[in-house]
């Protein structure tokens, strides 16, 4: 025996209706008699239909004679399924029999506009009218196709207690009347939900989930094997859709996790109503009428093994927190009594507790429409209390939401708590409160409503790891390392997505014209079209403060300029826990203060402020240090040639050339700065050198920093790049001196930059074969280390130092490691 029950949206239209007979059809050629013996289908009132009876049943009590329209239209939609599905010879008895029970309606109004008064027993009636007219049609419909069906009003089978809107079961005697009814049946049998009544025959409603409650009912005390609930979802999910898009299916779940799940929000179904079926151990099945094929959620006492530890994620978005503190309450009982007793008393609903063991303080969290009402209620009450300085005020924070956590697996499984504060703690997610009863099974966490977006989401993402977690970048600067780095992400999507478990969701891009933001993310085979058609003027402030009212986790700035004004934006977003990755070396070049100011706001934040590539593109010469430094070694000099541009120029410059042509050619590789007289004053090497030193452990400011300018004095005058690469070519012959000068020594003309004892320099030098520097080629970098550990032998890493690909990864590099460490 299986008891099937069809919601509202079900039997909202034809469409959905012709959906409902076939899985009618279906199930009843499914059981053993043809004839369909083995069914119960329950049905609520068409979609919306009981809401305009309630509003029918005010107007009426008003007097107001405009309900008549909409009882017409309910009359009309019934009419309209039976003018769908039943032969046209057929249907005037249908029609009939519509009519008579819309004409007890009328009545009934008419009478309820003449004693203007509504009643609460009278409103169940009214209701009742809704299940009355869809069961009627419905068993019409299924009549005309050939099955033995019948129409069963509830109120012959449920009885109840007289408390009109929400009526409790006299179960021994529904029982009994259901087993007899369905002793006799040998058809499929087709049930008013939601409604039932007294013994002296007044029609009551079950209160919310009402239908559901129906089925309920109907299933334990026949026994059923299978309750199937058909709504407009594919079951239960693993958190609202609506707020996380990587929310999926719960194939299965426990009566418990169902009730925990539902109570914070999810609202597939309403388990406290399915609680006879519970008791009796039936099993439910979620489905969805329009999507028949899915196999939905089965909610039993056992859930099948998981994958997951969580089950679901849920929230209740609006809760006002309300403390109650003092120093009297210690160790005093009947405090918590006398608290929740006149909440009890005033019928609050509280929806989550927590006390800490100092007993110092109570809080809990209410519906904030009550919590003025509580204020008053608790002044009142504790007056004494607080006269007395036991109490202090009671206060109430609003704006606040509930996330729960629930899950069986999380029962005796270490390591759940752990994560889930780590996770919001990197994505700047502060707790106000926390609960979790002893039975494991929820962690509920109250915080601030601006951030549940960003909650729910990071939650998710870490605790159903086989979906990718989610990295969401804002990139600024589409120059030739931005577009390179775009490209990468492009050819690199399913590799992280597969290998680890890793999506970069490209949110925002920006460069000097126009900025385009999707939180949905920003598809990288068109991105350049899309941010010329879609994209809005930039403004630097508006691109940082969207990211900031996106508040999504895991959020990523890359700054791919070498604009000096960016820097200023990079403390406020470390601080809004958003990590920044850039091989822009200005914020690292600039105040040792500010240096430090970043690495500490992102160390208090949780979060990376990562520059590799600020050193030698993309080779590790920062994570070096750092690890150096981690370990407790310590640093006594550094020799480097740190420009690819230099680097590139003294291994190209031979007689024969012209100087002004090897810089080109060095600007067309993408080694040189935007400003080429970045590399060749000097000021690039300065720039790294200071911050290689910085990472060493050395407050250096930029004037600790002497450089040698290698450029005539015009060059660096010219006031735009084409005039300095003019005055390059003017200047021809002072390069080629410099040239032959260090050819006749059999030597080769080298960039070098030191640190040591506190001091950098930075010089052209020429170095003979016997220099470790000599064999450089192309646009390589070489570093060489010598600390205490690297004493006798310098630890030295080479290889190409500039460069859109190999800066790029180095880029990259970065931000994957952002994502494994937020993750
Ligand atoms: N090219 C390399 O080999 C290399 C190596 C290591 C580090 N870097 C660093 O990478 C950064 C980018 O270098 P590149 O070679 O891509 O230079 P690029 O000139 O090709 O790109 C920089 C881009 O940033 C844009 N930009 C500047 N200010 C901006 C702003 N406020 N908003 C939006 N866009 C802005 C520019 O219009 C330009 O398109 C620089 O800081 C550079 O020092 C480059
Ligand atoms: N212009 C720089 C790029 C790497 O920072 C160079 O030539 O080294
Ligand atoms: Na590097």
């Amino acid at each position: 025996m299986n008891v099937l029950k069809f919601g509202g949206t079900s039997v909202g239209s034809v469409e959905s209706i012709k959906q409902v007979i076939q899985i009618i059809e279906d199930a009843s050629r499914g059981t053993e008699s043809t004839e369909g013996r083995n069914i119960a289908v329950v049905f609520s009132a068409m979609g919306g239909v009981t809401n305009q009876l309630i509003e029918i049943g005010r107007m009426a009590a008003n007097g107001s004679l405009d309900y008549l329209d909409l009882v017409r239209r309910i009359e009309d939609r019934h009419f309209n399924v039976v003018k769908a599905f039943i032969p046209v010879k057929e249907q005037s008895k249908v029609f009939a029999n519509i009519r008579g029970v819309i004409n007890e309606l009328e009545d009934l109004l008419r009478g309820v506009s003449l004693i203007r008064e509504l009643s609460a027993r009278t409103h169940d009636l009214i209701t009742s009218f809704g299940e009355r007219l869809s069961t009627l049609v419905m068993s019409e419909c299924i009549r005309s196709r050939g099955l033995s069906a019948r129409f069963c009003d509830a109120r012959n089978l449920i009885k109840t207690d007289a408390q009109f809107g929400q009526a409790e079961v006299n179960y021994p005697l529904t029982n009994r009347l259901i087993r007899d009814y369905f002793a006799n049946s040998n058809s499929i049998e087709l049930i008013t939900g939601f409604i039932g009544s007294t013994e002296k025959g007044e029609t009551t409603t079950l209160g919310r989930g009402g239908s559901d409650y129906t089925a309920s009912i109907i299933g334990a005390a026949l026994d059923a094997d299978l309750i199937e609930i058909w709504t407009d979802v594919d079951g239960m999910m693993t958190a609202d859709p609506r707020k996380v898009s990587n929310a999926f299916n719960i194939p299965t779940i426990t009566y418990a996790e169902a009730m925990e799940l539902s109570h914070f929000g999810a609202k597939v179904i309403y388990p406290p109503s399915l609680q006879p079926a519970f008791a009796r151990n039936i099993p439910i099945r979620v489905l969805n009428t329009f999507n028949p094929a899915h196999p939905g959620t089965v909610v039993s006492r056992n859930a099948d093994r998981r994958q997951y530890t969580i089950t679901g994620i849920s929230s209740i978005d609006d809760v006002a927190l309300v403390n109650v503190q003092g120093s009297g309450m210690i160790g005093v009982a009947g405090v918590s009594a006398k608290l929740f007793g006149v909440l009890a008393e005033h019928r609050i609903s509280v929806i989550l507790i927590s006390q800490a063991s100092s007993e110092h303080s109570i809080c809990f969290a209410i519906d904030p429409r009550a919590a003025d009402r509580v204020k008053t209620i608790l002044d009142e009450e504790f007056a004494a209390d607080i006269a007395s300085g036991h109490v202090d005020n009671i206060t109430i924070e609003r704006d606040l939401s509930i996330i729960a956590t629930v899950g069986e697996g999380m029962r005796k499984s270490s390591g759940i708590a752990g994560k889930l504060f780590s996770v919001l703690g990197k994505n700047g997610v502060n707790i106000v409160a926390v609960a979790q009863g002893s039975s494991e099974i929820n962690i509920s966490i109250v915080i601030a409503k601006t951030n549940i977006s960003k909650a729910l989401n990071a939650l998710h993402n870490v605790f159903f790891q086989s979906e990718a977690r989610i990295l969401n970048v804002f990139l600024v600067g589409t120059g030739l390392i931005g577009r390179t780095l775009l490209s990468q992400i492009r050819s690199q999507f399913e590799y992280l997505r597969n290998e680890k478990m890793l999506k970069v969701c490209v949110v925002g891009i920006s460069n000097t014209k126009k900025m385009l933001l999707d939180p949905k993310g920003i598809d990288l085979d068109d991105w350049r079209e899309r941010q010329l058609t879609e994209g809005v003027t930039t403004s630097l402030p508006a691109f940082v403060e969207k990211i900031k009212s996106y508040n999504l986790p895991n959020s990523v700035f890359i700054d791919c300029t070498s604009d000096k004004d960016i820097v200023q934006f990079y403390d406020s977003l470390l601080d809004a826990n958003v990590s920044v990755v850039t091989p822009n070396k200005v914020a690292n070049s600039g105040s040792y203060a500010e240096y430090r100011r970043l690495q500490r706001t992102a160390l208090n934040r949780g979060v990376k402020f990562l520059y590799e590539t600020n050193v030698g593109a993309g080779l590790p010469i920062i994570n070096t240090i750092q690890g150096l430094m981690t370990a407790g070694d310590r640093f006594i000099k550094i020799e480097a040639i740190l420009s690819g541009t230099l680097s590139y120029i003294f291994n190209t410059f031979q007689s024969g050339k012209k100087f002004v042509d090897v810089v080109r050619e060095a600007k067309e590789k993408g080694y040189t700065e935007p400003d080429p007289r970045e590399d060749l004053s000097g000021q690039d090497v300065g720039r790294k050198i200071l911050i290689l030193a910085r990472e060493a452990g050395f407050a250096l400011e930029p004037t600790d920093v002497t450089i040698t300018n290698l450029l005539p004095q015009p060059c660096l005058d010219a006031p735009t790049i084409d005039a300095f690469f003019e005055q390059l070519d003017a200047n021809n012959a002072y390069f080629e001196s410099l040239l032959t000068e260090a050819e006749a020594k059999g030597e080769k003309l080298r960039y070098v930059a030191t640190f040591e004892n506190g001091k950098v320099t930075i010089e052209l030098r020429s170095v003979g074969a016997d220099h470790p520097f000599y064999t450089l080629s192309g646009a390589d970098n070489i570093i060489s280390f010598i600390t205490e550990r690297y004493k006798d032998r310098p630890l030295v890493i080479k290889g190409p130092g500039a460069g859109a690909e190999v800066t790029a990864s180095g880029v990259f590099a970065d931000m994957v490691s952002i994502g494994s460490y937020l993750g």
